[in-house]
């Protein structure tokens, strides 16, 4: 995996951890004004998560790394975003896909004792093209 760079989240939690993966998946953006990329193609999206909190589990985990993977790259490695459940009324943009990988990683957060936030989602779609985005405040 190429080493990124991403911004820093200003936050007061104890503990702070990140989470890089990739995800390979076909899009278009279904409006003529977006050009080529209305016809499907595919991105290798690199994905950077940052999560945040006071306390952690039995394990000494914050969040198990292993389960915010499957949670995402699962989800969306080798898939057609626009046929996605998860994706239905929404445009896959990155913008869009950043808020949508939000949405599920905080929503899982939510159900874990320990009750970790996810402050910051960095979402590259292309080398020159990347979208960060930190929820509703
Ligand atoms: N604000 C947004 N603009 C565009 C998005 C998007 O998600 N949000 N998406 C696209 C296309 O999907 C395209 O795949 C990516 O666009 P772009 O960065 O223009 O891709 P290039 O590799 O051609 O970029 P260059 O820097 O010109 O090489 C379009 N716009
Ligand atoms: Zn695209």
């Amino acid at each position: 995996m190429i080493p990124q760079l991403y911004p820093q989240v200003p936050h007061n939690y104890i503990f702070e951890l990140n989470k890089d993966m990739n995800f390979s998946s076909a899009h278009y953006i279904p409006d003529e004004r977006a050009g080529a990329c209305a016809r499907v193609h595919g991105h290798t999206y690199f994905l950077n998560l940052t999560i945040g909190g006071n306390e952690l589990d039995e394990l000494g985990f914050l969040i198990n790394f292993s389960e915010l993977k499957q949670l995402i790259h699962g989800r969306f490695d080798h898939q057609l975003l626009n046929e996605l459940p998860e994706l239905a009324g929404r445009i896959p943009s990155t913008e869009k896909m950043a808020e949508l990988i939000h949405e599920l990683v905080q929503s899982h957060l939510n159900t874990l004792p320990n009750q970790p936030q996810c402050l910051q989602v960095f979402l590259r779609e292309t080398p020159t093209s990347y979208v960060v985005y930190r929820g509703a405040k």
